[in-house]
């Protein structure tokens, strides 16, 4: 894995350093990018909710300046975290930019205890809040979600929801829940969203997707019976395609399109992705 990008822990107390500026998933860029000087950000006075120390980028200190709604910086605009993730240009970009998303969302949303409804703090020596009135503790919230693509020798099985690009198709994908295991989460979400059930359900790896906090757990299984029927809302449609006949794929970026590259490659025998990270 690459080095340009380390998350580590930093004391906000220390002097100068880098920022981003972060808010309801969009991050402040101008001509030089997405990093600006913290104390030339200091001087604007921007509404800031949370500021945390999110590591190093390129060996140099990154804070995160957290607002509470975009505001209007002169020179700068915007852009949503999606959009950086669709420019394919920096991957370690758009991982510091995932983390920032992530943490500073977690520490908006956890400025006040969920339990007695005192101020909350940041701790020092780990990422948490903390409630001085009651003692509880938050982490940055993660969801384990499971993500499945369904095959049948030469056939993908590929869903759309009415949120994809048009002539889009997918992966099935899907949250754990509370007391089931990540394989009876796959065949639940598969039931679910399309009707099917499957077997020889293989695990074949994991990314963290900051959208808006999932942890991705990607499976390849084999169709076993039923005729697809789409959940209502869940999926516009889904359909079999065959592998030399594939409609419009996910991002490139996304363990959705590696599960599919992934199975396209061997059914073909070609020389397998890499696994985005
Ligand atoms: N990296 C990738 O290739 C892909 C990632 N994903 C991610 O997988 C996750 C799950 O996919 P979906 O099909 O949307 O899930 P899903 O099939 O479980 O349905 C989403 C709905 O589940 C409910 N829900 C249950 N638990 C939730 C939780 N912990 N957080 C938020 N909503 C929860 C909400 O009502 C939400 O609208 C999403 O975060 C999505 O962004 C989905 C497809 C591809
Ligand atoms: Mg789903
Ligand atoms: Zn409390």
């Amino acid at each position: 894995m690459s080095l340009r990008w380390q998350p580590e822990l930093l004391d906000p107390a220390m002097p100068g350093g880098w920022a981003l500026v972060h808010s309801q998933q969009q991050f402040l860029f101008d001509d030089n990018g997405v990093l600006f000087p913290r104390d030339w950000l200091r001087r604007l006075d921007l509404g800031v909710v949370s500021e945390q120390g999110l590591g190093y980028f390129d060996g140099e200190p990154v804070f995160l300046f957290e607002l509470a709604q975009p505001e209007d910086v002169p020179g700068a605009r915007w852009q949503c975290l999606r959009q950086f993730m669709l420019q394919d240009g920096d991957r370690d970009l758009f991982r510091m930019l995932g983390f920032a998303a992530q943490i500073g969302t977690w520490a908006h949303q956890h400025r006040f205890c969920g339990s007695c409804g005192s101020p909350m703090q940041q701790r020092t020596g780990e990422r948490a809040m903390h409630c001085p009135a009651c003692g509880l503790h938050q982490y940055p919230r993660l969801s384990p979600s499971m993500i499945v693509l369904v095959t049948r020798g030469d056939e993908l099985l590929l869903a759309r929801s009415p949120r994809f690009a048009p002539g889009v198709y997918s992966t099935l994908a899907g949250f754990v829940e509370p007391g089931e295991s990540l394989e009876q989460c796959v065949e639940r979400e598969v039931r679910e969203e399309v009707g099917v059930s499957i077997r020889d359900l293989r695990y074949i790896g994991s990314q963290g997707w900051p959208f808006p906090h999932s942890l991705m757990l990607g499976f390849h299984a084999q169709y076993d019976g039923g005729e697809i029927v789409p959940q209502p809302e869940e999926i516009e449609d889904a359909r079999w395609f065959s592998i030399h006949a594939l409609p419009g794929l996910p991002a490139r970026q996304s363990i959705a399109r590696y599960l599919i590259d992934l199975y396209v490659a061997s059914r073909l025998g070609l020389e397998p992705p890499a696994l985005p990270r």
